[in-house]
C-alpha cells in the first residue's frame, strides 16, 4: 500500500481550511501506488485526491508537476487538475510533508490491457506530447542515463543475490549507454512513467492520465519506449507484437515518429528497461521486510533488458513504416 504518512482528521480539517472545496465528509488512504501517500477525500463539493509527497519527489519540482497538469488539462488532455488554495498556491504542507489536492478522475486502470487499450494509450501519449510543446517550464530527467550509475552504485552490492551475473550485465549495459545514448532526437514534455496503473479507462475509452511525478523534459521517443516495456509484454515475459503495433499506430496517428526516432527505438527501449530495473532493484534491496508496500519485481525488467539486446529495428516492435515519416 502507499500510505507512508498517516494523517488525522483534526490536521486534515485544519489543512482544508486553506481551500474552498467545502466541508470534509470522509477520507481514506489509497492502497495502490508505491511512491507517494494518497488519500481519497469526499467533501460537500465532490471527490478529490490528496497527495503527500514522499522520498523520490523533490519539493522544488512540484511547481513543474502541478503546472504541467494544469497546462495539459487546459489543452484538453484528461488529467487531474490541481486545486488552488485560497492564497492561489497549489502546494501546501500536511503532517510535515509537501501536499497537494487534485481533482478525482473517473475510471480504472487495466490489469490486462488489450490491443485497443494499447492503441488508445499511444494516441493519448502523442496528444500529451503535442499539448506539452508550449509548456514553458523545463525539468531535466533525473532518471535518464546520467542518473543510472549513482542509482546502480547504491544497489550493485546486492545485485548478484537477485540474479547471478547481474553485476557484469549491468556494468556492460551502463558503459554502452553512457557512450551511445541518443541526444539528437526531438525532446519535450514526457510523462516518463506511463504504466498501465497510471492510465484510466471507462470500458475501452481512455478516461485520463495520472501520476505526473516523474514528468520531465526529455526525448519524446523515450516515453514511447517506456510504454512498449510497460504495455506490450505478457505475463510470460514475451513481447506481444500486436500490442506493440497498436501502440505505435496509435502514437503515429497523432505524431508520426521521425526516421531518427524510429532508428533509436531499440536503444531507448533497452535503456528504459534498465532504468526500471534499477529503481526496482534499489527498492527490492532497501525496502524493509514487513513493510506494507508491495515491491515490484526487478526480474521482469532484467528479462526485458535481455529481450531488447536482440532487437535490430523498430519494425520488430511493430512499427509500420508506411504512413509514418520513416
Ligand atoms: N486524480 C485521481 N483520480 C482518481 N484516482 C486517483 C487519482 N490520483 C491517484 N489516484 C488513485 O491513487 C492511486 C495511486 O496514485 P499514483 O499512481 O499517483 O501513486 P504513486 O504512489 O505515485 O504510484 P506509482 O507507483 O504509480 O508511482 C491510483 O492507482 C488511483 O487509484
Ligand atoms: N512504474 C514503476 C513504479 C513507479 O515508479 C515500476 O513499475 O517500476
Amino acid at each position: 500500500m502507499a500510505v507512508y504518512t498517516d494523517i488525522n482528521e483534526i490536521d486534515l480539517a485544519h489543512f482544508l481550511k486553506d481551500y474552498e472545496i467545502g466541508e470534509l465528509l470522509s477520507y481514506k488512504g489509497i492502497a495502490e501506488g508505491v511512491e507517494n501517500s494518497n488519500y481519497l477525500l469526499h467533501t460537500s463539493s465532490g471527490s478529490y485526491i490528496l497527495t503527500l509527497y514522499e522520498k523520490r519527489v523533490n519539493s522544488n519540482d512540484l511547481p513543474f508537476f502541478l503546472g504541467l497538469m494544469r497546462h495539459l488539462a487546459g489543452k484538453g488532455i484528461r488529467c487531474p487538475l490541481p486545486v488552488n488554495q485560497k492564497s492561489g498556491s497549489s502546494i501546501g504542507e500536511l503532517a510535515g510533508r509537501p501536499a497537494a489536492i487534485v481533482t478525482f478522475l473517473e475510471g480504472m486502470w487495466m490489469r490486462r490491457p488489450t490491443v485497443q487499450h494499447c492503441f488508445a494509450l499511444g494516441e493519448s501519449m502523442a496528444r500529451m506530447h503535442v499539448a506539452g510543446e508550449d509548456f514553458p517550464m523545463r525539468r531535466p530527467n533525473a532518471l535518464s542515463v546520467e542518473g543510472w550509475r549513482p542509482l546502480w552504485n547504491n544497489s550493485k552490492a546486492g545485485a548478484d543475490r537477485v540474479e547471478p551475473g547481474l553485476t557484469d550485465e549491468t556494468e556492460t549495459d551502463l558503459a554502452f549507454f553512457e557512450s551511445n545514448w541518443p541526444s539528437h532526437l526531438p525532446s519535450g514534455v514526457i510523462h516518463a512513467d506511463l504504466f498501465p496503473d497510471n492510465v484510466f479507462f471507462l470500458g475501452n475509452k481512455l478516461s485520463g492520465l495520472i501520476d505526473f511525478y516523474f514528468a520531465c523534459t526529455d526525448l519524446l521517443a523515450y516515453d514511447v519506449a517506456v510504454c512498449l516495456n510497460a504495455w506490450c509484454f505478457e505475463k510470460d515475459h514475451s513481447f506481444n507484437l500486436t500490442k506493440g503495433t497498436a501502440l505505435l499506430r496509435g502514437y503515429n496517428s497523432v505524431r508520426p515518429l521521425s526516421a531518427d526516432e524510429a532508428a533509436s527505438l531499440p536503444v531507448l527501449a533497452r535503456g528504459s528497461a534498465l532504468r526500471f530495473m534499477l529503481t526496482r532493484l534499489y527498492d527490492w534491496l532497501n525496502t524493509p521486510e514487513g513493510s506494507l508496500v508491495v515491491k515490484k519485481d526487478p526480474m521482469e525488467y532484467i528479462r526485458r533488458m535481455r529481450f531488447h539486446r536482440q532487437i535490430k529495428s523498430a519494425e520488430e516492435y511493430g512499427l509500420i513504416l508506411e504512413g509514418s515519416k520513416v
